[in-house]
């Protein structure tokens, strides 16, 4: 048997071998700067209605790398390209998980979604499955017929509205809400009378109304998890009731989908079919991929790419009616390579140059998520000197990047030319490797669906540019149409583009078979 005193010494010494390698290794670096947290809640009170705003006004007393404290949570927020550049790339293997929130685990099947799902094996394959399959440019090309028809039916709904005005995001966001519903289920979502649909569009839309407001809830369990259990707005029960309906929903879908591939010996021409038919393959751990992934899936890609693109697209419009100039110029250029004779198609954008030019000065004055979507730290790091604390999340305040004095000349005004050959920003694109304008994220976990939004937002924008010119509803002029935002899930516009459009074809453009 060892001597007391023997034991007695490996315990000292281990102590202090514990202590020396704790103050060796011990962050060196202090938090990056920030308000003063208050008890308990924290820095939450500094964010107010608008938090991208209120950060980048912190950022400007702070600094582009700033640290804040919501509830119980550490936030650390990037504004600025060169601080942004850090995070989602050269640390961009630390930051590659979403935190964990209580939207995610009630209405996304517990984080099981393509958009929640934590970096790892189900990840890779759910990326890999949407982008071979819905986001590359062969699957792209496949339904871009598809596109067409949705965005022709806008076109003639536009032109037989008379004197009436219409509200133009209700109906931007019904064609890409189809669109995308038939490219992903086969069928419409948002129903159209016309006998072919045979989903419940009502439920449908009521549900996604829901989901896009519960969503948009600052829900304060999400920053102080010890009060989860109490529920205090009642968030949680109204996610887990929603939950419900699109479970029904979904279950009903894949079973009808189902059906129709046994009967068709197995043919599939909508995502979920391949999905379905994916089902067999194995992932890296070999994992098969469950009904929940494919459910949690499916709703995560309506949820980020409806409103996403319906609402940049609306942003454009209102900019080109406040700035006839500008609309005159998208005119001419479209009139010039497509004539009045008939509507833009997908294959004309690559040669609209200054539509280009247009849809990304939209996209930096108005990105639909201006905080991006959050990370969070896998490990402690340092970041521009600072200590980024392990489990931090990781906010991108897109839209101050994109209003940067230091980067961009006349930040705020609405200028398409600064894009155009030759100007100081040509070569700078929205696809995430210029820092300074990053819309749809960067790094590994970019928006996956960016091909799809970027391609809908520059064919939606030019055919209404296009197909008619626009007046304000209640005789508003151009020049005083209201441009504030409003913060939700995605960034909307206060007020509703309200207009009177006035088609500007040959009258047999109006028409559509569909
Ligand atoms: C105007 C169009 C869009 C914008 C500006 C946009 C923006 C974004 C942003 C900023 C992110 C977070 C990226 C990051 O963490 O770095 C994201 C993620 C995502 N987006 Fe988009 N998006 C758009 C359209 C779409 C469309 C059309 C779809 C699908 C139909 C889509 C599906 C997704 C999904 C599934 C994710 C999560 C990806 C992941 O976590 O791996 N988005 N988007």
């Amino acid at each position: 048997m060892m001597p007391l005193s023997f034991i007695l010494a490996a315990i000292a010494i281990s102590i202090f071998l514990r202590s020396l390698l704790g103050y060796l290794t011990r962050p060196t670096c202090a938090l990056p700067p920030g308000p003063k947290p208050w008890p308990l809640v924290g820095n939450l009170p500094h964010l107010g209605p608008m938090p991208h705003r209120s950060m980048a006004a912190l950022a400007r007393s702070y600094g582009p790398l700033l640290h804040l404290r919501l509830g119980l949570v550490d936030v650390v927020v990037a504004a600025s390209g060169s601080v942004a550049t850090q995070f989602l790339k050269t640390h961009d293997a630390n930051f590659l998980s979403r935190p964990p929130r209580s939207a995610g685990k009630h209405l996304g099947y517990n984080h099981q979604g393509i958009g929640a799902v934590p970096y790892g094996s189900r990840w890779r394959m759910l990326r890999k499955m949407s982008t071979v399959h819905l986001f590359s440019s062969k699957a792209l090309d496949d339904f871009r017929h598809v596109r067409q028809e949705e965005v022709a039916i806008l076109t003639c709904a536009l032109a037989h509205v008379g004197s009436a005005s219409v509200n133009l995001a209700q109906l931007l966001n019904v064609c890409t809400a189809n669109a995308l519903g038939r490219v992903m289920l086969g069928k419409r979502v948002l129903g159209e009378g016309k006998g072919r649909d045979n989903v419940k569009a009502d439920e449908f839309r009521s549900m996604v109304v829901e989901m896009m407001v519960l969503g948009g809830v600052f829900n304060i369990s999400d920053y102080v998890p010890a009060l989860e259990w109490l529920d205090l707005q009642g968030v949680a029960a109204k996610m887990k009731r929603l939950h419900k309906r699109f479970d029904a929903f979904w279950t009903a879908i894949l079973e009808e989908h189902r059906a129709n591939m046994s009967n068709s010996g197995n043919k599939h021409n909508d995502l979920l079919s391949t999905l379905i038919s994916l089902q067999d393959v194995a992932d890296e751990e070999g994992g098969n991929l469950m009904d929940t992934e494919i459910k949690a899936s499916v709703q995560t890609m309506f949820a980020a790419g409806t409103d996403t693109s319906s609402s940049t697209t609306e942003w454009a419009i209102a900019e080109l009616i406040r700035q006839p100039g500008i609309l005159a110029r998208v005119q001419e250029e479209i009139d010039s390579v497509v004539g009045r004779d008939r509507l833009v198609t997908e294959l004309d954008l690559p040669r609209l140059t200054y539509l280009q030019a247009v849809v990304k000065e939209t996209f930096r004055l108005h990105p639909p998520t201006p905080l991006s979507l959050p990370r969070i730290a896998a490990e402690s790091c340092e970041i521009n000197g600072y200590r980024i604390p392990k489990g931090a999340t990781l906010l991108v305040n897109v839209w101050a990047i994109a209003r940067d004095p230091e980067a961009w000349a006349e930040p705020l005004a609405f200028q398409p030319e600064r894009f155009q050959p030759g100007s100081e920003k040509a070569n700078v694109d929205v696809k995430g490797n210029d820092f300074e304008l990053i819309p749809f994220g960067a790094g590994r976990r970019i928006c996956v669906g960016m091909s799809l939004g970027l391609r809908m937002v520059q064919f939606m924008t030019a055919t209404l540019a296009h197909a008619f010119d626009w007046e304000v509803a209640d005789g508003v002029s151009p020049e005083k149409l209201n441009m504030d935002e409003a913060f939700g899930l995605t960034l909307q516009r206060a007020e509703p583009l309200l207009v009177h459009p006035k088609p500007r074809l040959a009258s047999h453009v109006y028409k559509t078979s569909s």
